[in-house]
């Protein structure tokens, strides 16, 4: 395992002349992206969210000394005997505290208190007797096995103490973050607005999903694709449906999605005798950064901000939309809804095919990232064409291949971006789950 050889296979010049680089494309587009104002959500509501405010503990979790477990609370004084099984001690127990009670009385010499797990320690005892440890009626409890001194109490804001920040303004809200809301009594909480998304295809071959659709027709799958990348990202998305290949058409429906915060259009961005996008954006005031990008898939790409609104002409072709998307839209909505990290988590895998490219574009495989004794390996999909929709269906991630790298060899350690959250599974499960090289429906 090495990682990819950079000196044979790197051209000495920067062969990306008229294209420009992912990174500059990402930095203009973060740099024009504002993070949202705040709104207050219920708990619930805030999965997933990004906090808009710290939160800071009003009181100590838990409020007050408790039992972790079930028995008895006792003078440690008292229960510290020379021989345990030989000298047991007799205590009397005079008060029964289940959990969700105080204890009204306070344990003296020679007493014990009947406690269960959660309940608060009452006054005097400093330690707890698991209650299989000891021989017990109602009215008293014999000691056959010595404690030390504390034990089995969780003390008073050993949690959370009063006064603490104990959730970061900017953290996305888990499960455990809710849990800990409801401890602190934050039944609603600020967190960043969800950007709403307006997503518009054009072209005239295509039909919508509720359309009558005849043979030359193919269906508008592009919008579908990035409407649920919006909404993984935390985005709101809503179809703007189909412009037709005329500036008119084009305006009237991109002036209809500047009601969003962003606008993501799909086709219409390369040479074609119908491709007015670019021309539409500087209509309506863009300014436009139009960029032939050193990357594949997704070349050709409109960025601009219109009326203020953040406006990106996609390519085409199915996964070059989707790609993009990941690689420049992605990280502006997660920048808008208060992330402060934009990128998937990476990942370095070890490729277990070759791959060759012109050292002019940064290359994103779609890729299997599997698990084999404790080390990623990762291979592509397949065909890598970019209106193989199905390579992104059976991705799991990215490969990402460096613009400069002009060769990658079964074994070299390359980049990737993680797509799933999915747990990871060995190359024999991940073939039998999908069915892939198996027969599937
Ligand atoms: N002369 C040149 N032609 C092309 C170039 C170029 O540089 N010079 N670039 C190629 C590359 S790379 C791409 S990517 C595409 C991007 O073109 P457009 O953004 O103009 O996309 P269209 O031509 O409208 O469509 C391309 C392809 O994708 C299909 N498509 C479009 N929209 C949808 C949709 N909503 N759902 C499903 N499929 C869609 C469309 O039918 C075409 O097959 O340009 C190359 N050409
Ligand atoms: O950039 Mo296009 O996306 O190569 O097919």
């Amino acid at each position: 395992m090495h990682h990819i050889e950079m000196g044979a296979i790197v051209k000495a010049n920067d062969a990306t002349d008229g294209l420009t680089r992912l990174e500059e494309a990402q930095r203009i587009v973060l740099e024009a992206t504002p993070t949202l104002g705040l709104e207050k959500v219920s708990i619930l509501d805030a999965l997933g969210r990004v906090l808009g405010e710290d939160i800071v503990a009003e009181r100590d979790n838990p409020p007050w000394n408790n039992s972790a477990m079930d028995g008895f609370a006792v003078r440690w004084e008292d229960i510290k005997q020379e021989h345990a099984i030989e000298k047991p001690v007799t205590l009397k127990v005079i008060e029964d505290v289940p959990a969700g009670k105080m204890p009204t009385k306070s344990v003296g010499p020679g007493q014990a208190i009947r406690i269960m797990t959660g309940a608060p320690i009452p006054q005097g005892a400093d330690t707890v007797l698991k209650v299989e440890d000891t021989e017990h009626t109602p009215d008293s409890v014999r000691v056959f096995k010595p404690e030390p001194r504390g034990s089995n109490i969780r003390p008073q804001g050993e949690d959370v103490k009063k006064g603490e920040c104990i959730i970061a303004k900017g953290t996305q809200i888990r499960p455990g973050d809710a849990g800990m809301l409801a401890i602190l009594a934050k039944s609603f909480v600020f967190v960043y607005q969800r950007p709403r998304v307006a997503i518009l295809s054009t072209g005239d071959e295509l039909a919508d999903l509720d359309e009558r659709f005849s043979e030359e027709k193919i269906i508008n799958s592009n919008s579908y694709g990035i409407a649920a990348a919006v909404q993984e990202a935390g985005g709101i998305p809503f179809l703007l449906g189909i412009a037709r290949d005329t500036p008119e058409a084009l305006k009237e429906k991109m002036s209809h999605g500047l009601t969003a915060d962003v606008l993501v259009l799909s086709g219409g961005v390369s040479m074609g005798d119908y491709d007015f996008t670019k021309a539409v954006f500087r209509e309506l005031g863009a300014e436009m950064n139009f960029w032939k990008l050193a990357i594949r898939p997704g070349q050709p790409l409109a960025f601009g901000k219109i009326q203020g609104k953040l406006a990106f002409g996609l390519p085409g072709n199915p996964v070059s939309s989707m790609v993009t998307f990941e690689q420049l839209v992605r990280p502006a909505i997660l920048k808008m809804n208060g992330h402060r990290t934009y990128g998937r988590p990476l990942v370095q895998a070890v490729i277990q095919e070759k791959f060759s490219k012109r050292t002019d574009r940064r290359h994103f495989l779609r890729g299997v990232l599997t698990r084999e004794d404790g080390v990623f390996k990762v291979r592509t999909t397949g065909a890598q064409g970019s209106g193989i929709l199905t390579s992104m269906v059976k991705a799991n991630c990215l490969i990402d291949i460096p613009v400069e790298v002009e060769r990658v060899n079964p074994g070299d350690l390359v980049t990737v971006q993680l797509l799933s959250g999915e747990a990871w599974k060995t190359q024999a499960e991940h073939t039998h789950s999908t069915g892939h090289k198996t027969s599937c429906c």
